[in-house]
């Protein structure tokens, strides 16, 4: 009987902002140890064997792509030029960008151009540990810190119980049509599992770390370049 090997594609949603940055350009592109942001997360998608092609959804004028050199990443690399004005609108773009592809139940892992430290083994695990699971899921922690809901005057109104609450990371990885069809269906999600969970599903929590952290303010930069220079030490 012929066993059956689904691809892995990655879809890398960088067509954003970067407004809470608050620099003179997106951050994707924002210098970190003498390469764009961006870079060092392509880098690492690209290595890994198990994924196919990795496609950066870009702004539609996204200018700056062009100014870099990527051919060090090699051919899996595609740039798509289609990202929309949230970071679902860019997955689906992206998604609708690939269908001749990617067949319907192969892999999709959707990683935030705003986290450069991912590390292989965060994608080993996650593709390991879905790799048989009906849904799919995600990178996440557990929360850490105590955890307290505010009023409209920033008092307590109460402290959130914290011993089932994750936060959620990238890549977040589901068979194409799930996810396709997921986006196409749901409004105001934050991120692709949400979708998939408005869709009546449950997608599984892989625990990651926090060396996975999103850029996404000026303090950020500096905890990614630590962690990027201390990590295999
Ligand atoms: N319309 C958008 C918005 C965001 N993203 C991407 O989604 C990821 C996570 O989003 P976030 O950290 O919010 O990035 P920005 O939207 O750029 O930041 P901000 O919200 O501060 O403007 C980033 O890699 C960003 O480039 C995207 O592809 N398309
Ligand atoms: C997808 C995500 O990184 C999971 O935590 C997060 O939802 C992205 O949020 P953002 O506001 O688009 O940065």
């Amino acid at each position: 009987m012929q066993t059956f090997h689904p691809r892995h594609f990655a879809i890398v949603p960088a067509a954003g902002s970067g407004s809470r940055m608050g620099a003179d350009k997106p951050k994707q592109y924002l210098p970190l140890l003498g390469r764009p942001l961006i870079h060092h997360a392509l880098a690492v998608l690209c290595a890994t064997p198990e994924i196919d092609k990795v496609f950066v959804v870009l702004s539609v004028g996204d200018a700056e792509w062009a100014r870099h050199d990527w051919s060090a990443l090699g051919p899996k690399l595609v740039p798509l030029f289609c990202g929309g004005a949230t970071r679902a609108d860019s997955v689906l773009a992206g998604l609708r960008a690939i269908s001749g592809e990617a067949a319907q139940s192969d892999w999709v892992l959707v990683h935030d151009a705003a986290r450069p430290c991912l590390a292989s083994w965060h994608i080993d695990k996650l593709i390991r540990e879905l790799a048989h699971d009906e849904v799919g899921g995600l990178l996440a922690v557990p929360v850490a810190d105590t955890l307290k809901q505010a009023d409209a005057q920033r008092h307590v109104q109460r402290t959130v119980p914290r011993d089932s609450l994750w936060q959620a990371q990238t890549p977040q990885m589901f068979r194409y049509v799930m996810l396709r069809r997921a986006l196409e269906s749901a409004h105001d999600v934050t991120d692709e599992a949400s979708a998939v969970e408005a869709a009546g599903l449950r997608p599984r929590l892989i625990e990651g770390d926090t060396t996975n952290l999103k850029v996404t303010y000026p303090l950020d930069l500096h905890l990614a370049e630590w962690i990027l220079q201390n990590r295999d030490k």
